[in-house]
């Protein structure tokens, strides 16, 4: 098993009377590419500036190779920050940003010019040393911000919202820019966004967050496969939740009929929420459709049409198909039962993952 670089234990914030984090407790190892994901004003950020010693946790340990660092100031911590405006000087030179640390830690200039030349390298900017900052782009700027923080060699580094001032396009090559570069480094990434997207695609693992508190951690596909809650099945990726009841272990009931499913564990008869997701339903005939819905619109997106329609008791259902029913016809849904993912009321991840063992032994 990888080595835990980073370590927070039972970590509050709170200013007066608000809190603004929750008992936070997360581990991130050596190498890999972590990402904080929740909406707006949910923690993420302060969570950062802990770890970078910005902001001090009100209660709980902050531990970096071990030692608890709460204490430590934020100039001493092998932690480096890119910041969502970069936090570039605007009337320096490129070279001269990127050198800015190293020249404060009063290193050789032979060094400094080495490592500085290295950094620009690595973050494909060769030959932009004497350009100044208004003379770049958005995404050259954010190249800038990067390489002046690994020229620092951090353990591990922390983006917080790096993309967010770029477009669409460009914000997706620098997705890949940033993953690439991170596996080149071998350095711990700690990213914070509020885009589901975005954090699927580039992370390890995923923290998701909601009001101060870690919902659920994991790799990508796990989140997305079996999430624990309402929230995160709403937030990551698109969903049909819809209530049910679970009649006994490996058996559902949703809108009206029984359904066999894959999860267990339970209490017969308890209430439960069904996530069916919008690509795992297959468009059939009504007479051969577990379910048979009322096409109401249809979107084209380019690699499928994302169709909305309306069973009998006028629930919603959320389609993806390669294939486009006309407006107002009524067809048959099927879907396999491993599809159907069941979540209990007020499950919090410990719980769902000791169910998980329990019944997956
Ligand atoms: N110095 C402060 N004093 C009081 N409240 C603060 C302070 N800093 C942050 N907050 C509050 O803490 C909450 C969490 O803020 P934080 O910046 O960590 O959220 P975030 O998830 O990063 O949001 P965003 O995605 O909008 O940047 C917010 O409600 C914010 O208003």
């Amino acid at each position: 098993m990888a080595k835990t670089i980073v370590e927070l234990k039972n970590v509050s914030k709170s200013y007066g009377e608000t809190t603004i984090l929750k008992h936070i407790n997360l581990e991130l190892e050596e190498g890999k590419f972590y990402t904080l994901l929740g909406p707006s004003g949910c923690g993420k950020t302060t969570i950062l500036r802990t770890i970078a010693g910005f902001t001090d946790a009100t209660t709980g340990e902050i531990r970096f190779d071990g030692q608890k660092i709460n204490d430590v100031p934020a100039n001493k911590r092998k932690v480096n920050t890119v910041f969502q405006d970069y936090a570039l000087f605007p009337h320096m030179s490129v070279f001269d940003n990127v050198a800015f640390g190293l020249a404060i830690h009063k290193l050789d200039k032979a060094e400094i010019k080495q490592r500085v030349q290295a950094a620009l390298t690595l973050v494909q900017l060769e030959g932009y040393t004497n350009r100044g900052i208004a003379e770049l782009s958005g995404g050259q700027q954010q190249r800038v911000a990067i390489a002046r923080a690994i020229v620092m060699k951090p353990r591990v580094l922390l983006l917080d919202e790096p993309l967010s001032a770029l477009d669409a396009k460009l914000r997706r090559a620098m997705q890949v820019e940033l993953r690439n570069l991170q596996q080149r480094l071998g350095i711990t990434f700690l990213f914070v966004t509020h885009d589901q997207e975005e954090a699927l695609a580039m992370s390890d693992d995923i923290f998701v967050m909601n009001n101060g508190e870690i919902l659920q951690s994991g790799s990508p596909v796990d989140i997305y496969d079996e999430p624990v809650n309402h929230f995160v099945a709403d937030f990551i990726g698109e969903s049909n939740i819809l209530p049910g009841h679970m009649i006994k272990d490996y058996e559902v009931e949703f809108g009206g009929q029984k359904f066999t499913c894959s999860d267990a564990g339970m209490k017969p008869n308890e209430p439960v929420e069904v996530v069916l997701r919008p690509e795992d339903l297959t468009i059939t005939t009504p007479e051969n459709g577990k379910l048979v819905v009322t096409i109401e619109t249809q979107l084209f997106r380019g690699d499928y049409y994302e169709i909305v329609g309306y069973d009998d008791d006028h629930h919603e259902w959320l389609i993806h198909s390669i294939h486009s029913p006309k407006d107002g016809e009524r067809v048959g849904l099927t879907f396999d039962p491993d599809d159907i993912h069941v979540m209990r009321y007020g499950e919090k991840e410990a719980e769902f993952e000791a169910r998980l063992d329990a019944y997956e032994d």
